[in-house]
């Protein structure tokens, strides 16, 4: 007899960073991750995660209402159904719970960490097999001081630990912001390729000049500079900028992608599982962007090792442009598994053994989850 679904525990995890992360809408001081297990009644215990960037700040589903979703409503429809048909439950929760594409991405890793330890196989198997091992990966630089963020880089590139950095812009005034990336490019942009992520700040004509300026720069990347809502302006950025946009929260589902695409842009699309629903739906706007001649990101929310390996696993299977930014463990103090990744030479590697391929350390979980 096939395997069913028995049981769904979520934790909430609060764990520090290692310095505060300067984004446009906040500033981070601590990363909380949901941690999802999922237990079979083969004895097979598939883990999730499912993260969002200060609360409420960046994303629609806060830390809490996403274990209460999972707790409520997911985990009393999946129970007693068949766990090994991935494709199927997907369909059944995006029959019966709307959006929520952070909870059920957490769901979706867990059960394709499950199926991938019955059958012995990585997930990046089950998702039709990795294309590499090795990804690239960038380090954002975000402490909010220009001259730390300089020492930050300069330490990183003699390591050898990275060759990119992206830049978070838009919390400050157009000037200071612009002052910021040009010292940044002039200490470290003849060894580095320097990209910056403008998480939405500008208006159209800011946007217009704002990319004129970065491109003369030399900036490689422009990510998100105006408003997710703002589809033509990001369109006719992407036309008429050399540097090449990147779609971030304007980017979320396949209809997302299908829609921007055919208004005309000509950039990248910056993937997450936490934004199109897990490792496995994530594709499907891979595909879209595909067919459509546009380039792809393996973007993070800036999870820990659970959802960074997740994600790592989906980016396996496509043709990265632009690399990807799964650096978030590293921004992390401490971690939750047994066996973190492995950070050297701007890359990571992606485990091979069945599943993600990480355990759970039970003493840190038990140690950083939030004390009801
Ligand atoms: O890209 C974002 O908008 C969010 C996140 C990804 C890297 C980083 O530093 O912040
Ligand atoms: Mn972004």
């Amino acid at each position: 007899m096939s395997a069913t679904i028995e049981q769904l525990d979520t934790v909430i995890v609060d764990l520090p960073t290692i310095r505060p992360h300067k984004l446009s809408m906040t500033t981070m001081g601590c990363q909380t991750l949901v941690i999802l297990r999922l237990t079979r009644s083969d004895g097979i215990v598939g883990i999730g995660e499912a993260t969002t960037i200060g609360g409420l700040s960046y994303g629609v589903e806060s830390p809490e209402a996403i274990k209460s979703a999972i707790d409520t409503y997911l985990a009393p429809l999946l129970i007693g159904q068949a766990a090994g048909n991935v494709n199927a439950l997907v369909a059944l929760m995006n029959k019966c719970v709307r959006g929520n594409t952070f909870a059920k991405s957490a769901i979706e890793t867990a059960l394709l960490d499950a199926q991938g330890k019955a059958l012995g196989l990585p997930i990046s198997s089950l998702l039709g097999g990795a294309l590499t091992t090795k990804l690239p990966v960038l380090w954002t630089l975000a402490s909010g001081d220009t001259s730390k963020d300089i020492a930050e880089g300069e330490k990183l590139l003699a390591e050898g630990r990275h060759n990119a950095f992206k830049l978070k812009i838009g919390a400050r005034d157009y000037h200071t912001d612009m002052q910021h990336t040009r010292a940044i490019v002039d200490a470290l942009g003849d060894r580095a390729s320097i990209r910056v992520d403008v998480n939405q700040a500008w208006d159209t004509s800011t946007a217009v000049r704002g990319c004129a300026e970065l491109d003369a720069m030399g900036i490689d990347l422009i990510e998100q500079p105006v408003a997710a809502q703002n589809r033509e302006a990001l369109v006719h950025l992407s036309q008429h900028c050399r540097a090449a946009i990147l779609a971030d929260e304007a980017v979320a589902s396949s209809d997302d992608g299908f829609d921007i695409a055919r208004r005309g842009f000509i950039g990248a699309y910056a993937l997450k599982i936490a934004k199109s629903g897990g490792p496995a739906s994530v594709l499907r706007l891979a595909h879209v962007a595909q067919a459509a001649g546009i380039g792809l990101y393996g973007g993070t929310m800036l999870e820990g090792t659970v959802g960074t390996v997740a994600s790592l696993h989906a980016w396996s299977t496509l043709p990265l442009q632009w690399g990807t930014e799964m650096f978030g463990p590293l921004l992390l103090k401490d971690d939750i598994v047994e066996n973190p990744l492995h950070f050297s030479n701007s890359s990571v590697e992606l485990p091979q053994t069945p599943g993600l391929g990480v355990t759970i350390d039970e003493d840190k979980l038990n140690y950083y989850r939030r004390k009801e």
